[in-house]
Formats: structure tokens, sequence, C-alpha cells
């Protein structure tokens, strides 16, 4: 069985239709990309799939092994949707620190060594009010891996990191893969996607199609 399968899913609101009938699955070990155009319903998948919110029809089934004990949620995923609030009178170590608590399953140590991969300074006295863009979009990237989670969802992971973290944030999620975490993501930059997705499916017309790499027959 797939880790995640969304079966036969559909979703409104109020009468406005973003998926009829789609499926989809997500096995262990693979980077899946997901893309479509602004509103056409990236985020909502993930939403879907995390179990933030309920499909009209058809039903998201998470394997045994990553079910939260006695719900259909998946446990074991770290998530990038919509930007977190963070509290922005303390710093970024201090934000993952008191949402850390909330499982209380890594040290701080475990903390401090996400912030750096992402390439922010555990130590920086910096508050959260005074980051640059970029930096709350690291702080979210290193909430989603602080935990060391078998799954990542991530919505434009991306967004507002410099050409140097854009590398580094890809070779990360080559080794994650590489240890045989499962990553799903979504990208507006094409590059992205090429790079790092072992399968690519687009929403289009409310439904979600694979994306099929043509093979250059010229060579
Ligand atoms: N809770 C909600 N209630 C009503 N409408 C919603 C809700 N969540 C999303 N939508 C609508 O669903 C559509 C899809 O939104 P979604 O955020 O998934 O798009 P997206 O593909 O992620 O877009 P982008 O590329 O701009 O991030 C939008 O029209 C949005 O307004």
């Amino acid at each position: 069985m797939a880790i995640i399968e969304v079966s036969n899913v559909t979703k409104a609101f109020k009468g406005l239709t973003i998926f009829q009938g789609i499926h989809v699955q997500f096995e262990k070990g693979r980077i899946y990309g997901i893309v479509g155009p602004n509103g056409s319903g990236k985020s909502v998948l993930f939403k879907l799939i995390c179990g933030f919110i309920r499909p009209d029809s058809g039903e998201v089934l998470i394997h045994p092994d990553y079910q939260e004990k006695g719900a259909n949620f998946p446990k074991n995923i770290g998530i990038i949707i919509d930007r977190p609030g963070y509290l922005d009178n303390i710093t970024g170590f201090e934000n993952l620190k008191r949402l850390a608590i909330i499982q209380n399953i890594i040290s701080d140590q475990e903390i401090r060594q996400a912030l750096q991969t992402v390439g922010l300074d555990p130590d920086a006295k910096q508050k959260v009010r005074n980051y640059s863009l970029g930096m709350k979009q690291k702080l979210s990237l290193a909430q989603a891996i602080m935990e060391n989670k078998e799954v990542l969802i991530l919505d434009e992971p991306f967004n507002a990191l410099d050409q140097d973290s854009v590398s580094n944030i890809r070779q990360l999620l080559l080794d994650f893969k590489s240890q045989g975490k499962t990553i799903i993501l979504t990208s507006h930059n094409q590059e992205d996607i090429d790079l790092l997705c072992d399968e690519v499916y687009r929403i289009n017309q409310q439904k979600l199609e694979k994306v099929v790499e043509l093979v250059d027959s010229s060579n």
C-alpha cells in the first residue's frame, strides 16, 4: 500500500469546484511535484492530505504505519502550508522551541541543528519581527524538518530564498530522499521541479494529471 492515497476525491467551496474525482498515490522514498496555476488547488490538496480539510466525497487513505492512533490522520509529517504565524517578539530558536514542546520529542540541540541546516544562526538574538522574507521562509523550513519526519509536505519551499539557499535546500531534499523520506512539494519554478521530482502531477480543470516527460528522440 502507498503511504498516502488520494482516492476519488471531490472538493468544492461554496459552489467553486476545486477537485472532481482525483486520484493519486504517494510511495515511500520518492519526491513528488504538484504544479498548476495560482488558485488551482495545490494548497487545498495538501490540506486534504494532512486532514486539515475533508473531502466532499472520496477519501484520503493513510498507510497504517503513518496514521495517527485512532484517526485517519497522517502522523510523522513535516509540513509547510500557509506560512505559520510566528511570534514576532522572540527569536527564531525560541519560536521553534515553543513548537517543539508540543510533541516534546526533540532536544534543543536538534532545533539548533535544523536552524543551521537551513542557514539560520541558532544563536542570533534577532527577533522574528526583524526577519526578512527569506529568513522567515527558512524558519518554516527548519520547523518542517526539525523533528526528522518521514514525510515532508512543502508548499513552495523555495519562495524568497537566494540562489545559494535554493541550492542548499535542493541538496537537503535529495539527501532526505536517499534516506527513504517521501516529499511532496509545489514550486512555480520549473527548474526545482525538473531537478527534484520523480513524478509530477498537474492540476488541470479540477483533475490531477500525471505529467509525462517527453523523451527527446533527436539523440
Ligand atoms: N477554506 C477555503 N474556503 C473557501 N475557498 C477556499 C478555501 N481554501 C481555498 N479556497 C479556494 O480554493 C482555490 C484554490 O486555492 P489554493 O490555495 O489551493 O491554490 P494554489 O494552487 O495553492 O494557488 P497558489 O499557486 O496561488 O498558491 C482558491 O480559489 C481559493 O480561494
